[in-house]
């Protein structure tokens, strides 16, 4: 769901192409779910239906990593999940600061999915003098005044920014001093980073926008659909009754063909 933008290149040093990067989680999220229910292999049409990818994409994705499956047999789900855990650097743990610990922030904190895929909430900093020191999902909030030695006590280079769009930059601009190289981006603001830094955006107004434009082209077809039947009703039913013009299990044909 991230609607994400990177600054490295499209193509990544070890020549998996960023798209491919991309839909790495998802077949990992697909294969993690069959791994639960025990099930050894899966055929690429499979694993491709579950993570909503084609399926001649997903051999191709594969092929990056050297995955190729057994013909007959499909993908060993284990071992899929711990070679694309690898290349994802899921196998090692890290540490994440979230700032901006107000209605997002603390939702953030509390998600448990975060640790379980190895995602470590080091810290969570907030500028509200008031907050410092209380706990959110059992981890004290921190004042920003501390921000550069929470980041390097903790050695993190993940940071997630929940602030006002209006501190986003500032925000940004501190992290990236102290050491941190990838942003996960939630506040509505296009933010400056130097090269070597990685941004990824999150703006679940983004996804609604976009699920807005099918509902209105899916509306669009419910009322073409709804004229085409509406403008052949009047032969059918002028001529109902007219066994020429039924179907061959006498249902009259909702559209009446050319
Ligand atoms: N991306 C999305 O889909 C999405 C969804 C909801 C909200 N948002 C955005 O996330 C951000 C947070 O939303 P919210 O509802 O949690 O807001 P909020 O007002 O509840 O919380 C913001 C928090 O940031 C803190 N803060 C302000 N300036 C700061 C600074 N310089 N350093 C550290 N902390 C600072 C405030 O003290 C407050 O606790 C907003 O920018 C909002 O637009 C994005």
């Amino acid at each position: 769901m991230a609607t994400g933008r990177t600054h490295r290149p499209a193509t990544r040093s070890r020549g998996i192409p960023e798209a491919t990067v991309a839909r790495l989680p998802l077949y990992l999220r697909a294969l993690t779910a069959l791994s639960e229910r025990s099930v050894p292999t899966v055929s690429s049409e499979e694993l491709a239906a579950a993570a909503g990818v084609n399926s001649a994409k997903l051999r191709k994705d594969f092929s990056y990593l050297g995955s190729y499956g057994t013909r007959g047999v499909g993908y060993d789900v284990e071992y899929l999940v711990y070679q694309i855990s690898r290349e994802l650097g899921l196998t090692q743990d890290w540490p994440v600061v979230i700032v901006g610990i107000g209605n997002l922030g603390a939702a953030l904190a509390n998600y448990g999915g975060f640790a379980s895929r190895g995602f470590r909430v080091a810290a969570l900093i907030d500028a509200d003098p008031a907050m410092a020191g209380k706990p959110v999902a059992g981890i004290p909030v921190q004042h920003t005044d501390d921000l550069e030695k929470i980041i390097r006590d903790n050695g993190v280079s993940i940071g997630v920014i929940a602030t006002p769009a209006g501190a986003a930059q500032q925000v940004c601009d501190r992290l990236v001093a102290a050491g941190v190289t990838s942003i996960l981006n939630f506040a509505p603001t296009v933010l400056s980073v130097p090269d070597g830094v990685d941004v990824r955006k999150v703006d679940l107004s983004i996804e609604l926008q976009i699920l807005a434009f099918h509902e209105q082209r899916k509306a669009g077809e419910e009322t073409a659909m709804e004229t085409a039947v509406g403008d052949a009703a009047l032969p059918v039913a002028a001529t109902r009754g007219d066994s020429t013009e039924q179907g061959p299990d006498g249902d009259v044909p909702a559209v009446m063909p050319a």
